[in-house]
This record gives C-alpha cells, structure tokens and sequence, in this order.
C-alpha cells in the first residue's frame, strides 16, 4: 500500500505525519514506527505522527504519537502546533495525554496543552517525593523539579545549561528507575523574569532542537518556583516559544510550525514481517 505523508518542524524538532482520516492505514506498530522514523534506513524524524478519526466526545479527531524509538507517547507540544497548521483551522484533538486545543495562527499555532499535574503518582515517580524540589541527583544536576503536562518531565535549573554535557547524562537520567515510564530531561537557565534558556533530551528520541512539552514543563516548573513571571519566553537551540500559565492553571504554547516537504512510502518497505 502506498501512504502519503507531510514532514514538518516545529523550531527544528521533526515529524513525519500520516492522515489516517481519509483512507485508513495499516495498524502502525512499535516496530514500523522505528522503521520509518529512521533517519539512516527510513523517512527519519524524531517524532512519528498519525492522524486518525475518533468518536471521543468533543475531539474533532485523534493525534498518536510515536517516538523514533517506535514508543507511543502522550503528547507532542511542537507536532500539535505543525499539525494545527496542516488542519488549517481551530480544532480540538484527542490524544493520550489530554484534549488539547488547536488554534492556527500566521505561521504557527498556539496550543492549549492543558493542565498541569504535579503529584508524584502523576508523573510518575516510583516512590512518594516533593516533586517541586526533588532530594536527587545525577552529577552536577541536582534538585530538579518533575511536572507532567500529558507526558513526563523532570527539569533541572542550572547557572548555565550550554555548559551541562546533556548528550552524556540525558540517557542515564531517562532510563533512571525512579521514572517508570521513564521522563523527558530538561536543562535550563533563568535569564530574567520573562526568558528562560533551555536544552532537552527527550525520553525515546535524544537531543532535539527543540522541545515543546519541554519549554512547556520547564516554564511551569520555574513558575512554581517564583523564578519567572506567567508568561515567559522558552529558548531552544531551534528557536523560541511562548509559554503562558494562565490563571484558570491552563499552560498555552505559542510559536512557529513549518511544513518541509511531501512525499509518500510503499508501507510494506517498513512494516515488520509484511
Ligand atoms: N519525547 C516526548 C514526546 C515528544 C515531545 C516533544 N517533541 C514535544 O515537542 O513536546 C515524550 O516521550 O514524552
């Protein structure tokens, strides 16, 4: 079977996006999903998206996400902002993590990821612990605070995150047992009240360019800490992202998304067995 597909970026974190809305597609498995996402072998993206129709209450439709190691997730800040500029207008999207909200804007999207959680079995961590200010450490990273916004987080505020070898530590951090469906590892530096420099090791997928989920986990973790106003700006290698922690405890995500180019596959070459 032959499948189309639309790669996109969001700041430089990218994706390979299946609409499965129109003709279904064949199941997307572990496996498949690596396959393609490969960047050696496949398509190669950090994150494999499939769009599919649902019947969930008041989701217009389902976002699944895959991880370049094949692991379906809970969310994808930057996917849901490339994906709320492919839809073209305002949507509301059903995905493991929660029911977010798309709203396209000139050249990106702002994203109402939802709440916030911060209780340790909602992260989750292994055992009970004060998660705004956690008695751990790895190296010279100590003291980090853990937020979930659909997918897990743990953030560490540092004097100057460039200086913190995350490509070393990043993977010891996510495979680390207190995180049982492992974490998504944060590195940032406050610069002011209003901008916060950061780098991401993404659970399942490494260092990216950018993180949104990250920017998004990291700026409420420094808000929690009275590090940073309501609305800040979140640096990444790939770009900057608006990160707003609104008063009714809703996290919005505004910035660029951007379509690369289109193409399309024959399945069988990274379906498993098929
Ligand atoms: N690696 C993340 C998923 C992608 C998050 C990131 N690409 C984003 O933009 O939010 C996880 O396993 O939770």
């Amino acid at each position: 079977m032959r499948v189309d597909f639309t790669k996109m970026h969001g700041l430089g974190n990218d994706f390979v996006i299946l609409d499965g809305r129109k003709e279904a597609l064949p199941v997307l498995d572990t496996v498949t999903a690596a396959a393609i996402a490969d960047r050696r072998k496949g398509i190669g993206c950090d994150q494999l998206i499939l769009l599919e129709n649902c019947d969930q209450g008041d989701a217009d439709f389902r976002m699944r996400i895959f991880n370049s190691d094949g692991g379906e997730v809970e969310a994808c800040g930057n996917a849901a902002r490339a994906v709320a500029l492919l839809h073209g207008v305002s949507a509301k999207v059903l995905t493991d993590g929660a029911v977010i909200s798309l709203e396209p804007t000139d050249g990106g999207a702002t994203v109402d990821m939802g709440e916030p959680r911060f209780d340790w079995q909602s992260i989750p961590l292994d055992y009970a612990m004060d998660t705004a200010s956690m008695p751990v450490s790895w190296g010279p990273l100590c003291n980090p605070i853990a937020v979930n916004v659909g997918n897990p987080h743990v953030i560490f505020f540092v004097g100057d995150t460039d200086a913190i070898d995350l490509g070393n530590i990043g993977l010891e951090i996510e495979h680390d047992p207190l995180f049982p469906e492992r974490v998504n590892v944060n590195v940032a530096t406050v610069q002011s009240k209003e901008r916060i420099k950061l780098n991401v090791w993404e659970r399942g997928a490494g260092l990216t360019r950018a993180c949104g989920t990250g920017a998004c986990a990291t700026a409420v973790g420094a808000m929690r800490r009275g590090l940073v106003e309501r609305k800040v700006m979140v640096e990444l290698p790939g770009g900057a992202l608006q990160i707003k922690w609104t008063d009714d405890n809703r996290i919005l995500m505004s910035g660029p998304a951007t379509e690369s180019f289109r193409g399309s596959f024959e399945w069988s070459d990274y379906a498993d067995g098929e």
